[in-house]
Protein backbone atom coordinates (compact mmCIF):
# COMPACT_ATOMS: atom_id res chain seq x y z
CA UNK A 1 0.00 0.00 0.00
CA UNK A 2 1.39 3.21 -1.20
CA UNK A 3 0.29 6.57 -0.39
CA UNK A 4 0.22 10.06 -2.42
CA UNK A 5 0.56 13.17 -0.12
CA UNK A 6 0.80 16.78 -1.51
CA UNK A 7 -0.88 20.12 -0.49
CA UNK A 8 -4.05 20.99 -2.27
CA UNK A 9 -3.36 21.47 -5.98
CA UNK A 10 0.07 19.07 -5.85
CA UNK A 11 -1.56 17.02 -8.42
CA UNK A 12 -2.68 14.37 -6.72
CA UNK A 13 -6.34 13.41 -7.93
CA UNK A 14 -5.34 13.93 -11.41
CA UNK A 15 -2.32 11.34 -10.49
CA UNK A 16 -4.83 8.89 -9.91
CA UNK A 17 -7.29 9.97 -13.02
CA UNK A 18 -4.16 9.57 -15.18
CA UNK A 19 -3.47 6.06 -14.06
CA UNK A 20 -7.23 4.82 -14.42
CA UNK A 21 -7.25 6.23 -17.85
CA UNK A 22 -9.74 9.20 -17.68
CA UNK A 23 -6.97 12.00 -17.91
CA UNK A 24 -6.13 13.01 -21.66
CA UNK A 25 -3.30 14.67 -23.02
CA UNK A 26 -0.94 13.38 -20.15
CA UNK A 27 2.77 12.11 -20.78
CA UNK A 28 4.74 9.67 -19.32
CA UNK A 29 3.79 5.81 -18.72
CA UNK A 30 1.31 3.37 -16.70
CA UNK A 31 2.45 0.29 -16.41
CA UNK A 32 0.80 -2.66 -14.21
CA UNK A 33 2.96 -5.30 -13.55
CA UNK A 34 5.09 -4.19 -15.86
CA UNK A 35 2.75 -4.14 -18.73
CA UNK A 36 2.68 -0.62 -20.07
CA UNK A 37 -1.05 0.42 -20.55
CA UNK A 38 -0.31 3.83 -21.00
CA UNK A 39 -2.46 3.90 -24.64
CA UNK A 40 -5.36 1.54 -23.20
CA UNK A 41 -8.58 3.16 -22.63
CA UNK A 42 -9.82 3.03 -18.89
CA UNK A 43 -12.38 -0.10 -19.55
CA UNK A 44 -9.31 -2.16 -20.40
CA UNK A 45 -7.18 -1.39 -17.57
CA UNK A 46 -10.24 -2.45 -15.49
CA UNK A 47 -10.27 -5.34 -16.90
CA UNK A 48 -6.48 -6.00 -15.74
CA UNK A 49 -7.81 -5.13 -12.40
CA UNK A 50 -7.88 -1.26 -12.25
CA UNK A 51 -10.38 -0.16 -9.63
CA UNK A 52 -11.71 3.41 -8.58
CA UNK A 53 -13.02 3.40 -5.12
CA UNK A 54 -15.71 6.30 -5.19
CA UNK A 55 -15.56 8.70 -2.55
CA UNK A 56 -19.08 9.85 -3.55
CA UNK A 57 -19.46 6.07 -2.14
CA UNK A 58 -21.27 4.99 -5.44
CA UNK A 59 -23.75 1.97 -3.75
CA UNK A 60 -27.27 1.68 -4.19
CA UNK A 61 -29.12 3.44 -1.84
CA UNK A 62 -32.50 2.00 -1.91
CA UNK A 63 -30.86 -1.61 -2.31
CA UNK A 64 -29.58 -4.29 0.65
CA UNK A 65 -26.04 -4.62 0.57
CA UNK A 66 -26.02 -8.48 -0.30
CA UNK A 67 -27.70 -6.77 -4.07
CA UNK A 68 -25.54 -3.75 -4.08
CA UNK A 69 -23.13 -6.84 -3.71
CA UNK A 70 -24.40 -9.26 -5.91
CA UNK A 71 -24.86 -6.80 -8.96
CA UNK A 72 -21.74 -4.92 -10.11
CA UNK A 73 -20.48 -6.90 -13.18
CA UNK A 74 -17.60 -9.26 -12.72
CA UNK A 75 -14.69 -7.20 -14.93
CA UNK A 76 -10.81 -7.76 -13.32
CA UNK A 77 -9.17 -11.09 -13.01
CA UNK A 78 -10.09 -11.64 -9.63
CA UNK A 79 -13.55 -10.72 -8.55
CA UNK A 80 -14.13 -12.22 -4.80
CA UNK A 81 -16.62 -14.37 -4.38
CA UNK A 82 -19.50 -12.92 -2.09
CA UNK A 83 -18.37 -15.36 1.32
CA UNK A 84 -14.68 -13.90 0.88
CA UNK A 85 -16.18 -10.32 1.31
CA UNK A 86 -18.82 -11.37 4.10
CA UNK A 87 -15.26 -13.30 5.98
CA UNK A 88 -13.46 -10.05 5.10
CA UNK A 89 -15.96 -7.87 6.26
CA UNK A 90 -17.90 -9.10 8.78
CA UNK A 91 -19.59 -6.11 9.50
CA UNK A 92 -21.13 -6.12 6.18
CA UNK A 93 -22.15 -9.65 6.39
CA UNK A 94 -24.25 -8.04 9.70
CA UNK A 95 -25.72 -5.78 7.55
CA UNK A 96 -26.58 -7.94 4.86
CA UNK A 97 -30.36 -6.94 4.45
CA UNK A 98 -30.04 -3.11 5.23
CA UNK A 99 -30.59 -0.61 2.51
CA UNK A 100 -27.08 0.94 2.17
CA UNK A 101 -28.34 4.27 2.98
CA UNK A 102 -28.84 2.72 6.33
CA UNK A 103 -25.42 1.92 6.79
CA UNK A 104 -22.81 4.13 8.91
CA UNK A 105 -20.37 6.19 7.28
CA UNK A 106 -17.43 3.41 7.70
CA UNK A 107 -19.85 0.65 6.76
CA UNK A 108 -20.71 2.34 3.78
CA UNK A 109 -17.32 2.48 3.27
CA UNK A 110 -16.60 -0.66 3.28
CA UNK A 111 -18.88 -1.68 0.47
CA UNK A 112 -17.92 0.68 -1.81
CA UNK A 113 -14.73 -0.68 -1.55
CA UNK A 114 -16.45 -4.45 -0.78
CA UNK A 115 -17.99 -3.47 -4.57
CA UNK A 116 -14.44 -3.30 -6.12
CA UNK A 117 -13.35 -6.20 -5.08
CA UNK A 118 -16.47 -8.07 -6.45
CA UNK A 119 -15.55 -6.66 -9.84
CA UNK A 120 -12.40 -8.06 -9.54
CA UNK A 121 -9.70 -5.32 -8.94
CA UNK A 122 -6.15 -5.87 -7.73
CA UNK A 123 -5.00 -2.28 -7.62
CA UNK A 124 -7.34 -0.27 -5.63
CA UNK A 125 -7.31 3.63 -6.36
CA UNK A 126 -8.85 5.65 -2.98
CA UNK A 127 -8.85 9.55 -3.03
CA UNK A 128 -9.06 10.65 0.75
CA UNK A 129 -10.82 8.11 1.69
CA UNK A 130 -10.71 9.61 5.68
CA UNK A 131 -11.80 12.90 4.57
CA UNK A 132 -14.75 14.83 6.78
CA UNK A 133 -14.75 11.41 8.72
CA UNK A 134 -15.39 11.00 12.63
CA UNK A 135 -11.59 9.43 14.52
CA UNK A 136 -13.74 5.81 14.73
CA UNK A 137 -15.04 5.71 11.45
CA UNK A 138 -11.03 6.42 10.42
CA UNK A 139 -10.11 3.46 12.75
CA UNK A 140 -12.93 1.17 10.60
CA UNK A 141 -11.03 2.69 7.10
CA UNK A 142 -7.63 1.60 8.61
CA UNK A 143 -9.02 -1.88 9.85
CA UNK A 144 -10.45 -2.45 6.21
CA UNK A 145 -7.55 -1.04 3.86
CA UNK A 146 -5.31 -3.24 6.24
CA UNK A 147 -8.14 -6.50 5.44
CA UNK A 148 -8.12 -5.41 2.01
CA UNK A 149 -4.32 -5.49 1.85
CA UNK A 150 -3.73 -8.39 4.21
CA UNK A 151 -5.26 -10.44 0.86
CA UNK A 152 -3.50 -9.31 -1.43
CA UNK A 153 -4.71 -6.33 -2.95
CA UNK A 154 -2.36 -3.87 -3.65
CA UNK A 155 -3.67 0.34 -2.85
CA UNK A 156 -2.77 3.18 -4.23
CA UNK A 157 -4.14 6.24 -1.78
CA UNK A 158 -4.78 9.71 -1.90
CA UNK A 159 -3.82 10.70 1.95
CA UNK A 160 -3.26 13.83 3.47
CA UNK A 161 -3.76 12.50 7.26
CA UNK A 162 0.01 11.34 7.98
CA UNK A 163 -1.42 9.81 11.02
CA UNK A 164 -3.29 7.66 9.67
CA UNK A 165 -1.31 7.05 6.22
CA UNK A 166 2.27 5.39 8.43
CA UNK A 167 -0.56 2.86 10.12
CA UNK A 168 -1.57 1.63 6.87
CA UNK A 169 0.67 2.06 4.26
CA UNK A 170 4.14 0.64 3.05
CA UNK A 171 5.47 3.72 1.37
CA UNK A 172 4.46 7.13 0.66
CA UNK A 173 5.23 9.59 -2.24
CA UNK A 174 5.29 13.75 -1.95
CA UNK A 175 3.78 15.14 -4.93
CA UNK A 176 4.80 18.84 -5.88
CA UNK A 177 3.32 20.56 -8.75
CA UNK A 178 2.66 17.40 -10.36
CA UNK A 179 5.82 15.51 -10.20
CA UNK A 180 7.20 13.32 -7.44
CA UNK A 181 9.43 15.46 -5.12
CA UNK A 182 10.40 12.52 -2.28
CA UNK A 183 10.29 9.23 -1.63
CA UNK A 184 9.61 8.14 1.63
CA UNK A 185 9.57 4.81 4.33
CA UNK A 186 6.87 5.72 7.52
CA UNK A 187 10.03 6.06 9.89
CA UNK A 188 10.96 8.81 7.63
CA UNK A 189 7.12 10.09 7.54
CA UNK A 190 6.77 9.93 11.74
CA UNK A 191 10.13 11.22 12.50
CA UNK A 192 9.63 14.19 9.89
CA UNK A 193 5.74 14.96 10.87
CA UNK A 194 6.12 18.42 12.19
CA UNK A 195 8.23 19.32 8.88
CA UNK A 196 5.41 17.53 6.55
CA UNK A 197 1.90 19.17 8.20
CA UNK A 198 3.54 22.37 8.49
CA UNK A 199 4.64 22.00 3.98
CA UNK A 200 1.01 20.33 3.49
CA UNK A 201 -0.75 23.50 5.52
CA UNK A 202 -2.58 20.99 7.92
N1 LIG B 1 1.42 16.89 -13.83
C1 LIG B 1 0.66 17.97 -14.03
N2 LIG B 1 1.00 18.88 -14.98
C2 LIG B 1 0.26 19.96 -15.20
N3 LIG B 1 -0.87 20.28 -14.50
C3 LIG B 1 -1.26 19.45 -13.55
C4 LIG B 1 -0.52 18.25 -13.25
N4 LIG B 1 -1.14 17.61 -12.24
C5 LIG B 1 -2.21 18.35 -11.93
N5 LIG B 1 -2.30 19.46 -12.69
C6 LIG B 1 -3.34 20.49 -12.61
O1 LIG B 1 -3.28 21.05 -11.28
C7 LIG B 1 -4.59 21.28 -10.77
C8 LIG B 1 -4.78 20.59 -9.43
O2 LIG B 1 -4.66 19.19 -9.60
P1 LIG B 1 -5.40 18.14 -8.66
O3 LIG B 1 -6.84 18.46 -8.46
O4 LIG B 1 -5.05 16.80 -9.19
O5 LIG B 1 -4.64 18.39 -7.29
P2 LIG B 1 -4.87 17.67 -5.88
O6 LIG B 1 -3.50 17.48 -5.31
O7 LIG B 1 -5.71 16.46 -6.02
O8 LIG B 1 -5.61 18.78 -5.08
P3 LIG B 1 -6.68 18.66 -3.87
O9 LIG B 1 -5.92 18.15 -2.69
O10 LIG B 1 -7.11 20.09 -3.71
O11 LIG B 1 -7.77 17.75 -4.35
C9 LIG B 1 -5.56 20.79 -11.84
O12 LIG B 1 -6.02 21.93 -12.55
C10 LIG B 1 -4.72 19.89 -12.73
O13 LIG B 1 -5.20 19.89 -14.05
Amino acid sequence: MVTLVGRNGAGKSTLLRCVLGLHAGQSGRVELDGRDVTRLPAHRRARLGLGWVPDDRGSYATLSVTENLTLPPRVGPDPWPLERVYEAFPALYGRRDSAATQLSGGEQQMLALARVLRMGARLLLCDEPTEGLSPLLVQQVGDLLREAKRHGVTVLLVEQNLHFATGVADRHYLLAEGRIAEAMDNSEVRSRERELLAYLGI
